[in-house]
């Protein structure tokens, strides 16, 4: 060999040594040629140890998988192959250089037919993308807790607007497509400013925080839904609900948050903390959007201000406002 073809083929054992990924050639009986040092610290497998192996009897889980076809393959049509790491996430077993068990590596797998003289061979190439992997992963889940603390109340922990927003129309739609039941409450706690300026703010925080956990706590059905709908105001979307239905529901919210005997400002109206209850019913004809229903619940809520508060209204479509 001349001097030049010895330096070129020392430069490229050097550089197969480096690269930071496992290079491995196997000939048309799957016989291993080429096994990097990559391959090598990962696989626990010195390359003298495992050149002239059969590299399906040398990994036997590997037969039958989505690895060997993919070589049958490349083999066959000539064209290179790549292994989805989504399916196959750790073909071979690795580990990271140096750690002899644990988790195996994720790895990206790719296979490239080749021929040299008369020699068929495969390259197949293998790179460590844990990182990439574990990353998407953090990703994926910090994404997921985002869009579930998007649809909770901060303060009380119960849903907040958004997610009430979204389930009553979601419930009326349903409704209006089966001819079912759905029933909406709006409530309010009474003189709550009074209470604010009497105990402070903070303290009107932890107040708030107990009355939606009372009220949550009241609603049964896994569908119901109890919800912040802003400031001290709460509300109930209750599918498969009928009026009588939500005003026994809307009653037992009253007497269960009255029960909690939450001392209340002197200058409020009741002497512990109580709230007002607007109740309205989906009908298909005059109550079937959204902003129906909740005028209605709403004007329902007002009426049991003007009525002395702690007290639940419902509403009626033969007056135009709450009885
Ligand atoms: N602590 C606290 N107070 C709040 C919060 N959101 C709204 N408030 C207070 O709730 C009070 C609501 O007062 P108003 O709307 O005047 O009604 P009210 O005093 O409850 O009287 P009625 O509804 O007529 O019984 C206001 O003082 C708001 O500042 C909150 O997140 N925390």
């Amino acid at each position: 060999m001349s001097e030049s073809g010895t330096s070129s083929s020392l430069l490229s054992a050097r550089v197969l040594g480096l690269a930071q990924l496992g290079l491995i050639v196997i000939d048309a009986q799957h016989h291993i040629v080429m096994w990097n040092q990559w391959m090598a610290s990962r696989s626990g497998r010195s390359s003298h140890r495992v050149l002239g192996q059969d590299l399906f009897d040398l990994y036997g889980e590997l037969r039958g998988q989505r690895l060997e076809q993919a070589v049958l393959s490349a083999m066959q049509s000539n064209l290179p192959q790549q292994l989805s790491p989504a399916l196959n996430p750790s073909p071979f077993p690795l580990y990271p250089a140096g750690s002899w068990g644990g988790e195996r590596v994720e790895q990206q797998v790719s296979v490239t037919p080749f021929s040299e003289g008369k020699e068929r061979y495969c390259l197949i190439e293998v790179s460590d993308i844990s990182t990439i992997v574990g990353r998407e992963r953090q990703l994926r889940s910090q994404a997921e807790q985002l869009r579930a603390q998007s649809y909770v109340d901060g303060l009380t922990g119960i849903a907040n607007r958004r997610h009430f927003d979204v389930a009553l129309d979601r419930e009326l739609r349903r409704a209006a497509r089966h001819e079912g039941q759905l029933s909406l409450l709006l409530m309010d706690i009474d003189s709550f400013k009074a209470y604010n300026d009497h105990f402070g703010h903070q303290q009107g925080d932890a107040c708030l925080t107990r009355v939606a956990e009372a009220f949550a706590a009241t609603l049964q059905r896994p569908g119901d839904l109890a919800a912040r709908y802003g400031g001290e105001e709460f509300g109930a979307v209750l599918p498969d609900t009928n009026a009588e239905q939500a005003a026994l529901v809307a009653e037992s919210i009253r007497a269960r948050i009255a029960a909690l005997g939450i001392m209340h400002a002197p200058a409020a109206a009741r002497p512990h903390v109580t709230l007002s209850i607007g109740v309205a019913t989906f009908d298909k004809d005059r109550l079937a959007e959204p902003a129906a229903m909740l005028a209605a619940a709403d004007s329902c809520l007002y009426a049991a201000k003007k009525a002395g508060r702690d007290c639940v209204i419902i509403y009626q479509h033969q007056q135009e406002n709450a009885a």
